[in-house]
């Protein structure tokens, strides 16, 4: 490619990190940088990420924070040696449902940035309120049943928006918001989601929401393609519902609009050229399924701090267990998603109690969990006649389904549909490094059964490819695991960019809204540019007869188990009844 060739970056502001990654029209990666929150963060009494107050069930991370990073970010990627005057367009990827909180000198702080300064240093005054309330959060119980009562039941919230209330949706959390600090709220003259939040920095002044962002919230009526003005009624509490809509601002419906050149603060301080457009940033998991030309067959499982499973489908099936979001860029599209709070930190738990028992803790953190996982039976079952092992593994309230933290161990007999709750027979936590993968992704297959299709040749319905992303998308012991639940016709694939595929989906996006043709659509010009053998690797097999149609004897224990659980916490007054 000539050397003035068009650039383009995707950021990916997560839990943990920023990243941002910069490709060129031929998708490929030419740039990385990273910004890990608790390693590279000065000032800011943050784990993992974010802050907890655990009395109120809440967690919430410093916005200061974020403005830190994008300075270390673009500042790693000036040391690269990045031509910031190739960029022509830049989009991002936010972590979903947090909220930004903007003063009333928002506005003007943003438009006059000073290039001889960082941004933490001139817009940490920009912000009514310091904290954006992260998606770990579970302190809006009282609200999520106000939510779910407003349209008669759970079930007609997930109708119009996509999803029954949930803890961490924007909706129910900017309500709990207008009680629990009602003088900020007045103080407040725009809220962000963390992705409109990125692109108004670059733009240098407030954006709109994403048109498939904007479906975690609770507030949006997907099929109407507006807010609903019943729940928007509600979520403005005891304030002006017009004044709620004015904090929220307008929802264009394209995904790849011109929101906008880069602001004068990012020409005059990298070097950006002043004609680079910002393109809307949508949430991390929507940007996650632009990361390749996803077909409707394909199952994309993000393996990140949550662990999420996703779709892009045609068919709009909204149940109160699952989401639905508009798609990030193709009308008539929605993407399917399962959140998990319960991901990869409740994944090295098990890993840290494993290499504790085996007084080992080897260089790769994950070896022990690895050959352990490997070496463990499916289901724990030395012969088919033996009970099935499965548990719970909960270190946080958990989102799929809603159980308080805890753990459960059973035993299930596929024969005879016994199933009992007992740790005899249980090694822990050894059986607990297979015992939680085979967890995580039996949750899976219960919940996306419907989705998937009959592939013909008298195999069962299940995905054509399951793709693995996310840190855990390293993991071979996961991917092989994965594999044997799941299926996946033609197998079990990673990304060659492995735990930077929402930064890169973002990137794409920025790559399409630049340069596609009137009416093109995403995946006709990716699937054009896509080069498959060097973006994608096989990491294990897909459908293996036998063990597909035991794990889906396991499927139904699985249930069972389940249900029961949350039975038991309903009768002690926690969690709830879904
Ligand atoms: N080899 C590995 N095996 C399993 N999990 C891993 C491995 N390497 C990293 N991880 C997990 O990846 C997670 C971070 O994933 P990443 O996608 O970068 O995070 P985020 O969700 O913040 O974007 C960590 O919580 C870690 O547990
Ligand atoms: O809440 C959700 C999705 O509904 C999470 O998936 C967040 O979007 C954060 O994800 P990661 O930081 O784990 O990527």
């Amino acid at each position: 490619m000539a050397s003035d060739s068009p650039l383009y970056i995707g950021f990916d502001l997560s839990t943990q990190q920023l990243k941002g990654l910069v490709v060129n029209s031929d998708l490929k990666v030419v740039h990385a940088a990273k910004f890990d929150f608790d390693a590279d963060s000065k000032g800011f009494p943050i784990k993992k990420g974010v802050l907890n107050n655990e009395a109120e069930h809440e967690v919430f991370a410093p916005v200061a924070l974020w403005l830190q990073a994008l300075d270390g970010v673009l500042e790693t990627l000036r040391k690269e040696g990045l031509d910031f005057r190739r960029v022509k367009g830049i989009s991002g990827a936010g972590q979903q449902h947090g909220s930004v909180y903007w003063g009333q000198n928002a506005e003007s702080l943003l438009r006059n940035l000073d290039s001889s300064k960082s941004l933490e240093e001139q817009l940490e005054g920009a912000f009514s309120h310091p904290y954006s309330p992260n998606w770990q959060d579970s302190s809006t119980q009282n609200e999520c049943d106000e939510f779910d009562a407003a349209l008669g039941d759970r079930k007609h919230l997930a109708q119009a928006t996509g999803s029954k209330a949930h803890h961490r949706f924007t909706g129910p959390q900017i309500l709990r918001f207008t009680r629990k600090h009602p003088d900020v709220y007045k103080k407040t003259s725009r809220i962000s989601l963390v992705s409109s939040f990125l692109a108004s920095l670059f733009l240098g002044h407030i954006a709109p929401f994403d048109i498939s962002d904007v479906c975690g919230m609770n507030l949006w009526n997907i099929k109407k393609g507006a807010y609903d003005e019943g729940l928007i009624q509600l979520c403005s509490g005891a304030f002006g519902v017009e004044d709620l809509k004015q904090k929220l601002g307008e929802v264009p419906e394209d995904g790849g609009l011109h929101l906008g050149s880069v602001h004068a603060y990012f020409v005059e301080r990298f070097g950006f050229s002043p004609d680079c457009t910002v393109i809307p940033a949508t949430g991390d998991n929507p940007a996650t399924i632009l990361a390749l030309p996803l077909l409707p067959s394909d199952a994309m499982v993000s393996l990140g701090t949550s662990t999420t499973f996703l779709m892009s489908t045609p068919s709009y099936k909204p149940d109160p267990a699952t989401h639905f979001f508009n798609h990030p860029t193709t009308p008539g599209l929605y993407m399917f998603m399962l959140c998990y709070k319960n991901g990869g930190l409740a994944r090295e738990h098990v890993r840290d109690a494993i290499n504790e028992s085996l007084k080992d803790t080897p260089a790769q953190p994950w070896a022990n969990f690895d050959k352990v996982a490997l070496q463990t039976a499916p289901l724990g079952q030395q012969s088919p006649t033996d009970p099935m092992k499965m548990g719970l593994f909960f270190p946080r309230h958990e989102i799929v389904p809603n159980i308080p933290k805890g753990q459960w161990r059973f035993t299930y007999d596929a024969n005879t549909g016994n199933l009992k709750e007992t740790t005899d027979g249980w090694n822990s936590p050894q059986d607990e490094a297979r015992a939680i993968i085979e967890s995580q992704l039996l949750s899976c297959r219960l919940r996306s059964r419907d989705l998937t299709e009959n592939p013909g040749g008298g195999l069962p319905s299940q995905p054509r490819r399951v793709y693995l992303v996310g840190g855990g998308s390293k993991n071979k012991a996961i991917a092989k695991i994965a594999g044997e639940i799941l299926g996946g016709v033609e197998g079990v694939y990673s990304l060659d960019v492995g735990d930077n595929a929402c930064a890169l989906g973002a990137a794409y996006k920025a790559v399409w809204g630049i340069e596609r043709q009137p009416g093109q659509t995403f995946e006709d010009l990716i699937g054009q540019r896509w080069n498959e053998a060097e973006f994608i690797e096989k990491i294990a097999d897909g459908y293996q007869k036998g063990i597909f149609e035991q794990y889906g004897q396991a499927v139904e224990g699985f249930e069972k188990m389940e249900l029961q659980v949350l039975q038991q916490v309903a009768e002690k007054g926690d969690g709830d009844d879904y």
